[in-house]
């Protein structure tokens, strides 16, 4: 089958093959070409182009579009998908004055979602996650990873990253699972964290990577959670079985991991809202790619990652929601980008390719999603008739999109 949408007021982010992660200036450069057709054949993108230029093909049902913006769907490369229940007496404590840590020391937090996943069967689990895929990619997302991390234990952790087995499965946006056992020392280990991470190395990472269900690891490197020796044995750990790591690290506290993560490779470092200079440093001394969640910061109230500063530095910034039950219980990528412009100032052209393009390499599907671009998976947004593509981030509040796209096929 393929479609021609024409009269397209303005076809954004529109890439050849073969591009590298956007750093420092060159996020600023939002490719566009106004008045354009785009050309899909099957769940691929074959051709685009100024109008004057359209094909004029029998083969293809004809969409017209004028008056509206089409890019590439969203890639959210960082979230908690799967869990069962919700935390809403937690936010009701936090408005009444208690903090995420205080939630966490009563035995809230991460374990209060553990213990309810645990207690959920494989189908059910199933069924919840897969109802905020569906409205994730109603929001515009093509492209997801999702972590592990409310199991804690063998059989949990496991359960979990088989409902994101039988999601790649089912569903054709592409998905990237992450094994994130090191989340928080379950209640059975209080005071034997040591034990714990080497049962989460000697137990369970060799059955999750037998199974291939992963293909990242995870560590939440902080105070009262995993600490920098931790981050490295689980991050060495990872590399013996292929996962590149992706560290939840400087939530609330600057202690090393940024340099340990990027010394040792990792892919991405996520969260950085407290960042020092010496971490600065230490990104611009690698490769790891800076992930920052700035929903997590509007709902926790923490500070926002200095996206600005790290993009002044000439790094790239990718951006993501970390949708999850404790610290950012919502999806709406369109939501971040407005956020990453109203509270972390950068422009919409910034803020977009952060989490489009940019976001892309931190999956490592940059051959996939990400762009416009000829052989690409034909997964992109239609906004509805809107003056510019900055409304995106400016009507914060309003939904702009009228349809979206995965695979060459409306999604319902
Ligand atoms: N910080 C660690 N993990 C999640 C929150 C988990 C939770 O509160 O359930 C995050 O990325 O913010
Ligand atoms: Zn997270």
């Amino acid at each position: 089958m393929e479609h021609l949408f024409i009269n397209i007021e303005s076809l954004l982010q529109v890439r050849e093959p073969g591009g590298k992660i956007l750093k420092g200036e060159s996020m600023l450069n939002l490719p566009k070409i106004d008045n354009a057709f785009l050309h899909i054949k099957k769940d691929k993108i074959l051709d685009y182009g100024s109008m004057s230029s359209a094909p004029e093909t029998s083969a293809a049902k004809v969409i017209d579009c004028s008056g509206k913006f089409i890019l590439p769907t969203w890639v959210d490369s960082h979230t908690h998908l799967v869990y069962s229940g919700h935390r809403e007496d937690e936010f009701a404590d936090r408005i009444e004055g208690l903090s995420y840590e205080d939630i966490a020391q009563k035995g809230g937090g991460i374990l209060n979602s553990a213990k309810k996943l645990q207690a959920t069967s494989f189908e059910k689990l199933y069924v919840e996650t897969e109802v905020r895929l569906k409205e994730i990619m109603q929001l515009g997302t093509g492209a997801v990873e999702i972590k592990s991390g409310y199991g804690l234990t063998a059989d949990a952790e496991l359960k979990m990253l088989k409902v994101i087995k039988a999601l790649k499965d089912n569903y054709t946006l592409p998905i990237k699972a992450t094994f994130l056992a090191a989340h928080a020392v379950p209640k059975e280990y209080k005071d034997q964290k040591d034990a714990y991470v080497d049962m989460v190395i000697d137990t369970i990472l060799p059955r999750v990577a037998e199974e291939g269900l992963a293909d990242y690891i995870d560590v939440f490197c902080e105070k009262g959670y995993f600490d920098l020796k931790d981050t490295e044995r689980l991050i060495k750990a990872g590399k013996k079985y292929n996962l590149k790591a992706k560290i939840h690290v400087n939530q609330f506290n600057s202690f090393g991991g940024v340099k340990l993560a990027t010394e040792l490779g990792a892919h991405t470092v996520d969260h950085l809202e407290e960042l020092t200079e010496d971490d600065i440093m230490a990104l611009k001394e690698g490769d790891t790619i800076p992930v920052a969640l700035p929903g997590c910061s509007f709902f926790l109230e923490i500070p926002y990652t200095p996206g600005r500063q790290i993009i002044d530095n000439n790094l790239p910034l990718v951006l993501a929601t970390d949708f999850n039950p404790g610290s950012s219980p919502s999806g709406n990528m369109n939501f971040i980008v407005a956020l990453a412009c109203i509270k972390m100032k950068l422009t919409p052209e910034e803020a977009i390719n952060a989490a489009t393009f940019n976001a892309s390499f931190a999956l490592g599907l940059q051959d996939k999603v990400g762009s416009i671009t000829r052989g690409k998976l034909a997964n992109f947004i239609i906004t509805k008739k809107i003056p510019s593509y900055r409304t995106l981030p400016y009507a914060f509040g309003s939904n702009c999109i009228e349809s979206v796209w995965i695979s060459g096929q409306p999604i319902s």
